[in-house]
């Protein structure tokens, strides 16, 4: 999402004198043009509509702050999703995260520990460096012995970039990452990622930024408008996946990874979207007036990240139908107990995880993710 269609939505609280009550609502701040709008969390409809209102500012909106809307003193209480608290909640700093190539079957299991840690994953993106990226990324190691092996190494498959977001986050990710020899860490600290997934030498499942300042540069490197590193997706012999946003926010999306590698599909590329309704009702448009959850399927898509990946495998789109299971959630856990939807999915809007249902439509939809909103 280009930084003028971010919105920013927080949790606000006005403390009503004539009726001594609390209120809630949703302060909406709109980049693009600088207009508020609120909603209601109680009534559940707009309390606001969008308009213009000058003395509210960006540098005004963080929890804690007070912002006056028509006389109404807001109390900034909290940030309403993943996304706003991503940007703003600067004590909570930000940390860059790799999942180097020996690790690639493993990718499941060390999102979820990252999941289970309690680190907000603000930005995903599989993909492979070129050698002079490598000697980019690794240039403080230039001239050491390990050199030439570490950025053979690096760029010999896919690897998986990732911002992490939590108190204290480069601390706490290199602890969970544990000590850079693999010997080590299975003896100081045997369930660090290294421990259990490491190997030997350069082939030790993760890199973790060593200080705020190199961890800015490294998310740069990975995630900024002007990057190098292109996403994996091929565009053959593939479907389309996609983990929706409740299951990223509930922390399960390492668990439906695990799922989908340790049942023989390949991950060829996989990246976090913040999508915008736009973007999302034109990617379901073939369920316009077919299915008539399509608006609340459009609008669910926006409601926080999501991953999409490029899956593949022979006759990929039928196959892996089968390990999504039905639409329905219900009628999966009654008919198809052991799919992916039966298990995380809610209802037929929150139901874990999109795969494309026509044949022909494979190739097309990752196309839409991987090739056109990367030109977006
Ligand atoms: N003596 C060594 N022999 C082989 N590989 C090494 C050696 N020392 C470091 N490496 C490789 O180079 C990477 C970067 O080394 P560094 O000293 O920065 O370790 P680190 O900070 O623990 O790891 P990283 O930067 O990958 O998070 C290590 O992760 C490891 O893959």
């Amino acid at each position: 999402m280009a930084v003028n269609d971010e919105r920013y939505v927080f949790i606000v609280e006005w403390f009503d004198t004539s009726a001594s009550l609390i209120r809630s609502y949703n302060l909406i701040y709109f980049m693009s043009d600088k207009t508020i709008e609120m909603f209601d969390l109680k009534n559940k409809r707009i309390f606001l509509k969008r308009c213009d209102y000058p003395s509210v500012q960006l540098k005004d909106l963080y929890v804690g702050s007070i912002v006056t809307v028509y006389s109404r003193q807001l109390k900034i209480v909290d940030y309403a999703d993943v996304f706003t608290r991503s940007k703003f909640e600067v004590q909570r700093g930000k940390t860059f995260g790799m999942i180097k190539p020996d690790a690639y079957t493993h990718i499941g299991k060390i999102i979820t520990a990252i999941e289970k840690n309690g680190f907000v994953i603000g930005n995903l993106k599989m993909t492979r460096m070129q050698i002079a990226d490598a000697q980019q990324f690794y240039g403080e190691h230039r001239g050491k012995p390990f050199f030439e092996e570490l950025t053979q190494f690096i760029c010999s498959d896919f690897i998986v970039g990732l911002e992490l977001i939590a108190d204290n986050s480069v601390k706490k990710w290199r602890d969970l990452i544990g000590p850079t020899k693999c010997q080590v860490a299975r003896v100081e600290a045997p369930n660090s990622m290294r421990a259990l997934y490491g190997t030997e030498g350069v082939r030790n499942a993760c890199h973790g930024s060593d200080a705020a300042g190199s961890a800015s540069r490294e998310l740069d490197f990975f995630f900024s408008d002007k990057s190098n590193l292109k996403s994996t997706a091929v565009f053959n012999n593939c479907t389309c996946a996609i983990i929706k946003p409740h299951i990223v926010l509930e922390g399960k999306a390492g668990q439906i990874i695990d799922i989908i590698l340790s049942e023989g599909f390949e991950i060829s590329a996989m990246q976090m979207f913040y999508l915008d309704r736009a973007t999302s009702e034109e990617f379901f448009e073939v369920y316009k007036g077919v299915l008539p959850e399509f608006q609340a399927m459009s609008e669910h898509l926006t409601s926080g990240p999501c991953i999409a990946m490029e899956i593949r495998q022979e006759n990929a789109v039928k196959s892996f139908r089968d390990l999504c299971g039905p639409h329905d959630p219900e009628i999966a856990r009654t008919l198809r107990s052991s799919t992916i939807r039966a298990k995380f999915g809610i209802d037929r809007v929150k139901n874990a995880i999109h795969c494309t249902d026509l044949l022909e439509d494979g190739i097309l939809e990752v196309e839409y993710f991987f090739n056109i909103l990367q030109q977006k």
